[in-house]
């Protein structure tokens, strides 16, 4: 299918793709280009409706903010791709042959969904090299491995994550001594060992100093590309940061898409200035 008739497919709701194809053992395939399709999801909570036909499409590599108000649904949307609540009703794929809603949370997880939570929960007694010792697939229950030797390639994979987030030189220092925002960092090491393909972060930059924020915003840049990154913020100097000139910025409201396009359409959307925006800056 063209890239046009695939976006106007898109855009008609409700369209379960015809491309869709849940396998016994799914490998991922993202030949559409499209590494999450949210379609038609609505859940409600003793009656109310807390995603009310929700439609989101993320490309594969895309780095994406999500911003809404409060109650708008960001953790709930970010709940159901995680398997973490069940929706009512619509469909949820990662790419075009896993189907989210057939998964519990660990096959999710392992298919190639991280979720990264606003709290770091990093090991605290623990150095940061072994935080990411841990975190590595397969081994994490192995508390042995920590003073086994590791092959080549692990290592070589650990100190690319250190490099990645920007703690090289701290690989021997106790988790608990780090800064705030080196602990949200370690956190996302920690996701990265085990390689997901699609990363949700949940307000990173909340606590952190300026400073932090800008390498926070370097960091996460860099992950799109090699992964699809959303984002929920509330911090809209940081979300500007994200999103530049080019990138989409998707508001939520009231369970549904309210308004999506660059930070400067989002910006002057006399709806999303009503129900958001005016408030916030
Ligand atoms: N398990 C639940 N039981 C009952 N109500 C819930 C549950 N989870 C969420 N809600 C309600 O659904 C609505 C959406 O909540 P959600 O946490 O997804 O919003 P949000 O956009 O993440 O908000 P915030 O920006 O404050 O984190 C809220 O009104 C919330 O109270």
């Amino acid at each position: 299918m063209s890239q046009p008739s695939l976006l106007s497919e898109i855009k008609d709701k409700h369209h379960v793709f015809s491309f869709m194809q849940s396998q016994a053992s799914p490998v991922l395939n993202v030949d559409k280009q499209i590494l999450l399709y949210l379609e038609g999801l609505s859940v409600s909570f003793d009656g109310f409706k807390a995603i009310n036909d929700l439609n989101l499409y993320i490309r594969d590599g895309e780095l994406r903010c999500i911003i809404g108000p409060n109650g708008a649904g960001k953790t709930t949307m970010m709940d159901i791709i995680t398997g973490k609540t069940k929706p009512d009703t619509g469909s949820a794929w990662f790419g075009q042959t896993i189907n989210l809603l057939e998964l519990d949370e660990p096959a999710i997880a392992q298919a190639g969904i991280g979720r990264k939570f606003q709290k770091p929960t990093v090991f605290e007694s623990l150095s940061v090299y072994d935080n990411l010792v841990l975190a590595m697939p397969d081994e994490r229950l192995v508390f042995s491995l920590l003073f086994a030797r590791l092959k080549g390639e692990q290592r070589d994979r650990i100190d690319e994550v250190m490099t990645l987030i920007g703690l090289q030189d701290h690989s021997a220092m106790r988790a608990g001594s780090l800064s705030h925002g080196q602990k949200q960092w370690l956190e996302i090491g920690m996701l990265l060992m085990q390689k997901p393909r699609l990363l949700l972060v949940d307000e990173p930059v909340a606590g952190m100093t300026h400073q932090e924020m800008d390498r926070t915003a370097e960091l996460l840049v860099s992950l799109s590309g090699s992964h699809s990154v959303v984002v929920v913020e509330h911090d809209m100097d940081f979300v500007r940061q994200l999103a530049g000139k080019e990138r989409t910025v998707t508001v939520l409201h009231q369970g549904s898409v309210l308004a999506e396009g660059s930070m400067d359409q989002v910006q002057n959307n006399q709806k999303v200035i009503e129900v958001y925006l005016g408030e916030s800056q």
